[in-house]
């Protein structure tokens, strides 16, 4: 007798609704959907409205079939801004609003396959939220967690309580801030209060914040599997202490790269272009930078959560012209909090830079970093950003803003040596000699830890490298999964 052909994966992917998170979520999804299965994407309204508005996405993942993206709401005013001032009242939202509406979904069959109509027989959701598991426990569908941030801030997190246990938390005042921490096995050398996640900058260890991030990444040895976005031969000795905890890992990226390499030759010129930007990209600095000499312009971006004051815009700005050297800054509209607005500043700015400077709103950064004109990168150390710039062999300038960035910023100084960290300082005179130190002092010996780590970081994804293999396990895993498809039937309290 003959056997029916049996329906692919149905995969549910379900992002934090934010733009490191959904980035990397979508490249993720990009790279399933390119090796067969069905998906359901899951964006909050206001990301997907973001989304649509700013890049192809539906055009593009219309070429899949299975491919459907849903939405959900994130609990917030669409009008809110979701900027670091107040990104974490997202959480409150999430809980109160989110997770229920998740759970009703997922039963009343809003979330099944658009090809079969059979609910997801695996999820994959943002390893921030635990909330999916309990969820896909009770409806007996297996759930893989995909922490969007590096393994060592990871193992950070995870390590709070033992911190806490030890007196090691909290951080005593400023005077204090340089203590080693000897309670995140592995970094017992280098680790200083000053590069624990910023949450731990607080007396009290009860806090809101520190709590939730501490007890949600706790809470991943509880999901069948968990993704992270970085690769063996960067974090392999801290990858080594997670694995204690979470047995199964996948470590797959630099994702962007993979997604990359298995794009190949069938990506036309139109795609190479394709973000996942929430904001309108400026492609006008492209055309600035073919104008500027190799490896002369340090590039200047804080991601798409950072915000800064008057006075430390202000510090960066001198710092920057007083070096002499040709900039790109990212400056969003809200970036500058205070009175005056992205647009007047940075008008103002390329005024005063004779054209030597150029000012965005946002760049097509990975385009951006690839650029021969790219000699240098001033970032907030957010994860997706460190890692692109390692992909493209640019040394970086770190000038943390919060959460893991402070531990990715000691990485890259201290560990990778891939640049310099320039964390709780912001005036003129240490901007100024860190981009010259980045720029030509320091540069041969930060080169070629940058040169290597490039290397190994395209070894990773090419054929046979350990983060395409990882890939490839994680594809048979989610296969074995979906014996049959599944029948959601609710567990009753
Ligand atoms: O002008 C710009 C600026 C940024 N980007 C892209 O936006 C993403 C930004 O991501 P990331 O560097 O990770 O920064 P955030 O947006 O701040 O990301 C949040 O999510 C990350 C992943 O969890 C965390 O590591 C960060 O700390 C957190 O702030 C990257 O892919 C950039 O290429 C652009 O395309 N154009
Ligand atoms: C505001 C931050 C809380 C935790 C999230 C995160 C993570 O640890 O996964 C990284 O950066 C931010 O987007 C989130």
């Amino acid at each position: 007798m003959e056997q029916e052909p049996k329906a692919p994966p149905h995969v549910l992917i379900f992002p934090l609704p934010a733009q490191g998170h959904v980035n990397s979520m979508l490249k993720l999804a990009e790279l399933l959907a390119l090796a067969g299965l069905h998906l359901t994407f899951l964006n909050s309204d206001y990301i997907h409205d973001r989304l649509v508005r700013h890049t192809d996405i539906l055009a593009r993942f219309a070429g899949f079939p299975g491919f459907q993206f849903k939405t959900i709401s994130d609990g917030l005013p669409p009008d809110l801004p979701r900027d670091g001032e107040h990104f974490m009242e997202l959480f409150s939202a999430l809980k109160s609003v989110t997770k229920p509406l998740f759970r009703e979904m997922l039963i009343s069959g809003q979330l099944d396959s658009l090809s079969t109509g059979g609910s997801a027989t695996c999820m994959i959701v943002d390893g921030i939220l635990s909330f999916p598991i309990d969820v896909g426990n009770d409806l007996g569908i297996p759930v893989i967690h995909f922490r969007t941030i590096s393994a060592c801030s990871f193992w950070a997190y995870f390590s709070v309580p033992d911190m806490i246990e030890a007196g090691e938390l909290p951080i005593r005042g400023n005077e204090d801030m340089d203590r080693l921490i000897s309670k995140v096995p592995g970094m017992e050398n280098f680790l200083r209060c000053r590069d624990l996640p910023s949450f731990c900058r607080v007396r009290n260890m009860t806090d809101q914040n520190l709590q939730l991030v501490a007890d949600e990444t706790r809470q991943s040895p509880r999901a069948h599997a968990l993704i992270l976005n970085t690769f063996e031969d960067l974090e392999g000795p801290v990858l080594s202490h997670i694995r204690t905890q979470c047995p199964k890992i996948y470590t797959i990226g630099p994702l962007h790269a993979l997604l990359k390499k298995k794009l190949g030759s069938r990506k036309s010129p139109m795609q190479s272009q394709s973000s996942n930007s929430l904001f309108e990209v400026d492609r006008s600095c492209m055309e600035w930078l073919d104008a500027q000499p190799s490896k002369s312009v340090i590039y200047v971006s804080f991601g798409s959560i950072t915000t800064m004051t008057e006075d430390e815009f202000t510090e960066l700005r001198h710092g920057l012209i007083a070096s002499k050297k040709r900039f790109l800054w990212v400056i969003r509209p809200e970036t500058v909090t205070g009175e005056h607005g992205g647009g007047q500043i940075a008008a103002e700015l390329v005024k005063l830079t004779k054209g030597t400077g150029y000012v965005v709103g946002w760049a097509p950064q990975e385009e951006v970093l690839a650029h021969p004109a790219i000699g240098g990168f001033l970032t907030h150390s957010g994860w997706n950003s460190t890692l692109e710039s390692i992909v493209a062999g640019v040394p970086m300038i770190c000038w943390p803003y919060f959460a893991d960035q402070q531990t990715n910023s000691r990485f890259v100084s201290e560990v990778w040596k891939l640049g310099m960290d320039m964390k709780d300082v912001c005036d003129r005179v240490t901007v100024e000699k860190m981009v010259n130190e980045l720029m030509m002092e320091r540069r041969e010996e930060i080169m070629k830890s940058a040169v290597e780590m490039a290397r190994l970081a395209r070894k990773s994804v090419n054929e046979g490298g350990s983060s395409y293999c990882n890939f490839d396990r994680l594809i048979g895993d989610i296969r074995l999964m979906s014996k049959g498809g599944r029948k959601v039937s609710p567990i009753l309290d």
